[in-house]
């Protein structure tokens, strides 16, 4: 692990357990029986344990789109083809796809990162922070070198410290890279142990037969590379993917910055996973949007031990779940600042305090 990828995840304090416990107090006190407004009193703890404060606000909010290629596509694992990616990510710039129409909707910034797409692009728009063009075919070798998983993160990270300093304070993490639910149904695998089986999904939408064949490509993947779990850079470098890597940096930056990041998907999981390995407390700092369909989405949540919001039938990717979190995080805020207490409204409060802020986990 190189230096300052050690240094970020060092620098991932715990929450502050006053600022958390100032939240509880206060949602108690707020006109509602204690705890009935359930996973937003989680979330509205959750954000004040992150930020220090009571009653944050994120004003400035940025979904982090980190796109790259895989070169196991040439074992046929996705219903679409490669130049799907580069298409897309032209499609991002220019405002067309869900993950903007959503972002808009949220009020959110959306960053579009080159970080390993196999084709030359230019846009003024771009974050063109390419570590190469796309990733080898992981079947027979390393996807990327140790080295070039560790500039994946750093870019993350260092594209989290540039948008804290403009002011954005919350983080979504978004991905485009065809053939992406290969590569994070191998993390999953490498990470716990889970059978590929189990980690393997539909992704674009796949046929019975494609997916037993991307079973046995996970399988040789991990048999080929065998990545050791406890070295998380390693794993990514061997089975992952260059967007997926990008996405522990912006996990990490966040978290060292003291700023939510909503997770999206099935992909953004996979790189959660790492930043976990990277960085324990890290996960405290990660909001699990909602549980996309991918079928091994629900037990990546479960291995971090987080609670998902949504439950939308979703298997986009692109950060679109993550963007539509955001309105229960600004909703989370508003009931914090604009309620009012049994004090302030006149209302007898009741004497069975059977519930408590505490109730509902996220
Ligand atoms: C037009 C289009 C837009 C997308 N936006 C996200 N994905 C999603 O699908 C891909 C993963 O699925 P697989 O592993 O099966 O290739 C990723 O790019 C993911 O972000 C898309 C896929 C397509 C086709
Ligand atoms: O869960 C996701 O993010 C996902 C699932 C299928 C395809 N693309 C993304």
């Amino acid at each position: 692990m190189s230096r300052s990828i050690m240094d970020i995840a060092g620098s991932v304090r715990a929450l502050d357990p006053a600022a958390s416990a100032a939240a509880a107090a206060h949602l108690d006190s707020l006109t509602k029986p204690p705890g009935s407004l359930g996973k937003l009193e989680a979330l509205a703890v959750k954000l004040a344990g992150i930020t220090g404060e009571m009653q944050p606000k994120f004003p400035g909010r940025g979904v982090v789109v980190m796109a790259a290629d895989h070169g196991v596509c040439e074992e046929g694992i996705s219903a679409f083809p490669t130049e799907v990616t580069p298409q897309m990510v032209l499609n991002f710039l220019s405002g067309g796809a869900a993950v903007n129409v959503l972002a808009r909707q949220a009020g959110a910034e959306v960053m579009c990162v080159d970080v390993g797409v196999n084709a030359e692009l230019e846009h003024p728009d771009l974050i063109s922070r390419k570590v190469r063009f796309g990733t080898a075919n992981m079947v027979s070798g390393p996807a990327m070198t140790r080295e070039e998983a560790e500039a994946a993160i750093m870019a993350g990270v260092e594209i989290v410290e540039e948008a804290v300093s403009r002011g954005i304070r919350c983080f979504v993490t978004g991905e485009m890279g065809i053939g992406n639910t290969t590569a994070s149904a191998a993390l999953m695998s490498a990470f716990t142990g889970v059978s590929s089986l189990e980690t393997v999904g539909r992704g674009t939408g796949i046929n019975e037969e494609r997916m037993r064949h991307k079973v046995l490509v996970v399988e040789r993947a991990l048999e080929c590379n065998r990545p050791d779990p406890s070295d998380a850079i390693d794993t990514l470098a061997k089975v992952g993917g260059l967007e997926i890597a990008g996405l522990t940096g912006v996990i990490l930056g966040a978290a060292a910055n003291r700023c939510p990041v909503v997770l999206d998907g099935f992909i953004s999981g996979a790189a959660a996973l790492a930043a976990e390995r990277l960085a324990p407390e890290s996960v405290n700092y990660m909001i699990a949007s909602h549980v996309s369909q991918e079928q091994g989405h629900v037990h990546l949540l479960k291995a971090l031990g987080l609670e998902p919001m949504l439950h939308l039938d979703m298997r986009l990717g692109e950060g679109t779940g993550g963007v539509l979190a955001l309105h229960l995080v600004d909703a989370a805020c508003r009931i914090m600042t604009e309620m009012a207490t049994f004090e302030s409204a006149g209302i007898s409060s009741g004497n069975d305090q059977a519930g408590s802020s505490g109730e509902s986990q996220i």
